[in-house]
């Protein structure tokens, strides 16, 4: 049978090894040729090829739960789950998903996007399964790497305080997070992954004897004793972490044998209580390339299969938010020793990689694991140091007590920045970053900022690190707007304060970070209308330029306010809270991210559909506020 023809998963059943095998071939093949088109994560994916036809082989995903931890390696769980023929759609508008999304298919059974949820998801169908009385399965399937988040530590320790919830967690252990694996636990599963697989020795014990008729599948007591004392024997070396938190362990076994993993998850599936089954892979297994820089081949963009390398593109781009900012932090920290940079297992992302190389005594990789990284930074800052800690506007999310009860209420001088802050893109909805404007807000304590510019970055990072308190930066994906840079002397901003960069009286826009060049390009737009457009770079969420901007609004009487985040909770939210304490009772077009998901496409669709192109954002304002509005409402209501 050949993949295009797989319609169910269930149709692997019965499928010999060499069928599977060949399968696997036109899994990768199909993977590598869409990703290669398209962009996408190749390695992740490449490394569970034959994980996932062993596993399904051994499940009915009509009844048995699978949940994939992340999902960015489920390309396979997608091309055997009906979507060959979509798969060219790939994290494309309107197309294939990047992640498991429930409403995209029955058989993602959990969406992610996040790491580490995984094995709490299976657990929680599991014990909702036994409160039913059904008998289905539940697989979880999780990566060193994300087994290093704190969710997965806590799920690990509560199933395994069950002893009659039947879990199988399958450990894809590849030795690699999207960076080198980090941590005591990846050390600890990179021995393991050198020992001999122990209990598979007892297993094939039982192999040999299941078949016989007159012991009816059950192993005879003195082969059980000797599996026994094998485990007891060679266990403490093996599985012992997992086997002492109440888990049978398994493994390690060849994530690339497909008998030896249908075995292996069969006997699993007999086993009681909560099982690991822990699998080695290869990140990339089957593309050279991928195999030889699983860095640089966990996420590509569009590249040549023949040479493995991305295409040149048409014009020269200018450095990324995240290279100027992981290079002025080199700088920065060369000046001050006190300033140390942390990442959560994003260091090429967030362009800490930079100070890696440069400054290692001066870096810290903390692994998937957002929240300890918020609360060491408070208390190294307690100890005197500077904290710079880079995790993604949507990864941050998840310290998001640690912000308040261990930064902010402590007044700690910590700097975070949000790398992908404002919409990213392919990834969709689990990674969009438009909930911290919102969320950061509330956090007491924080001076909030979002630079125009890099170079603004770079005078926001002076600023930042120099001041007595905890201070959030935001910064979007992708290329910068290309402004000549500084390489050092960058002069600190004083907080608080924002800039009027043209003036204008038929309308005040009030934009912050990212929106203030294409409030700019607004309001060159609708000079062409007819209305002239005062432009102020808000720089400041907290605190608000409320001197600044409060006679510029009382004057013009109509304010725009731009922002690349949700509208609920958001910047523009606190403009108008703002006019509101100050009784000025004036109208506010807002315009940012409406109450809604964006789904995965370019983040210029993106833009597109959510009418934030300058062209948009003019045709938007000219409509409220043009010709029709002047003839209707008196200027400023200034009370
Ligand atoms: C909470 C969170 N932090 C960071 C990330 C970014 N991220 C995506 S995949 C990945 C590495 C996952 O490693 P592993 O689980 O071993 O999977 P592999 O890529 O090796 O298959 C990271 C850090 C994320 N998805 N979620
Ligand atoms: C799966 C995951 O969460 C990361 O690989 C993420 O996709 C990286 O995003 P960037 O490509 O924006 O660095
Ligand atoms: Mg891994």
């Amino acid at each position: 049978m050949h993949l295009s023809e797989l319609s169910h998963p269930n149709q692997l059943h019965g499928l010999s090894t060499a069928e599977l095998e060949a399968m696997a071939r036109q899994i990768r093949e199909k993977h590598l040729q869409v990703v290669a088109t398209s962009g996408g994560h190749l390695g992740p994916g490449l490394g569970v090829v034959e994980l996932t036809l062993a596993l399904y082989q051994t499940l009915d995903l009509d009844h048995d739960r699978v949940v994939w931890d992340v999902g960015h390696q489920a390309y396979p769980h997608k091309l055997v789950t009906g979507r060959y023929k979509d798969f060219h759609t790939l994290r494309q508008k309107g197309g294939v998903a990047g992640y498991l999304k429930r409403s995209e298919s029955r058989f993602d059974h959990f969406g992610a996007g996040h790491a580490s949820t995984s094995i709490s998801a299976a657990l929680g169908m599991a014990l909702a399964r036994d409160r039913r009385g059904e008998d289905f399965k539940c697989v979880a399937v999780i990566g060193d790497g994300a087994l290093t988040g704190g969710m997965a530590l806590e799920a690990i320790n509560h199933a395994g305080h069950l002893p009659h919830t039947k879990l199988l967690v399958v450990l894809n252990d590849n030795d690699m997070s999207i960076s080198a694996p980090v941590g005591a636990l990846s050390t600890h599963l990179n021995r393991m992954r050198l020992s001999k697989p122990v209990q598979f020795l007892s297993g094939s014990a039982e192999e040999a004897v299941k078949h016989l008729p007159f012991l009816h599948g059950e192993l005879p007591t003195e082969l059980k004793t000797l599996k026994e004392s094998m485990k007891r024997l060679a266990v403490p070396k093996v599985g012992a972490v997992f086997e002492e938190l109440g888990f049978t362990y398994v493994g390690p076994i060849d994530g690339h044998d497909i008998p030896e993993m249908v075995r292996t998850f069969q006997a699993a599936h007999r086993c009681e209580g909560p099982v690991l089954v822990h699998v080695a892979t290869t990140k990339g297994k089957g593309y050279p390339y991928a195999e030889a820089d699983q860095v640089g081949y966990h996420a590509q963009s569009a590249f040549d299969l023949a040479t493995g390398k991305a295409y040149p593109s048409s014009k020269p781009k200018p450095p990324s938010w995240s290279k100027v900012f992981g290079q002025t932090l080199i700088k920065i920290c060369e000046q001050d020793p006190r300033v140390v940079g942390i990442t959560a297992a994003m260091a090429t992302g967030t362009g800490l990689d930079l100070l890696e190389k440069a400054l290692p005594g001066q870096y810290f990789d903390v692994g998937i694991a957002e929240q300890h990284a918020v609360t060491m930074a408070a208390g190294m800052a307690c100890e005197g140091l500077r904290p710079v800690v880079a995790i993604y506007s949507t990864f941050l999310q998840r310290a998001y007590d640690q912000l308040i009860h261990d930064v902010g209420i402590q007044k700690l001088p910590v700097t975070f920045v949000l790398d992908r802050a404002g919409i990213v893109g392919a990834d969709g909805p689990t990674h969009q970053g438009q909930y911290d404007i919102s969320y950061l807000r509330a956090v007491p304590n924080f001076t909030v900022m979002a630079p125009k510019d890099e170079a603004e970055l770079q005078r926001m990072l002076v600023t930042s690190i120099a001041h007595d308190g905890p201070c959030a930066i935001r910064i979007p994906r992708g290329e910068g707007e290309g402004v000549p840079l500084m390489d050092e002397g960058w002069q600190p901003l004083e907080i608080g304060r924002g800039e009027l960069l043209t003036d204008g009286d038929d309308v005040l826009i009030v934009a912050y970070g990212a929106m203030v060049a294409p409030a700019m390009a607004t309001a060159g737009l609708l000079q062409e209308k007819g209305l002239r457009a005062a432009v102020v770079n808000a720089r400041f969420l907290r605190p608000l330029d409320e001197a600044l901007i409060l006679p510029l609004a009382r004057r013009i009487g109509r304010v725009v306010t731009m922002e690349e985040g949700a509208l609920p909770g958001g910047f523009g939210a606190a403009v108008v809270e703002t006019f509101n304490d100050h009784e000025l009772a004036i109208p506010v077009l807002r315009i940012g991210i409406p109450d809604l998901l964006v789904d995965h496409a370019s983040p210029e669709q993106s833009k597109e559909s959510l009418s934030l192109t300058p062209a948009q954002m003019a045709d938007r304002i000219h409509e409220r506020f043009g010709p029709v509005f002047r003839a209707t409402v008196p200027t400023a209501l200034a009370v």
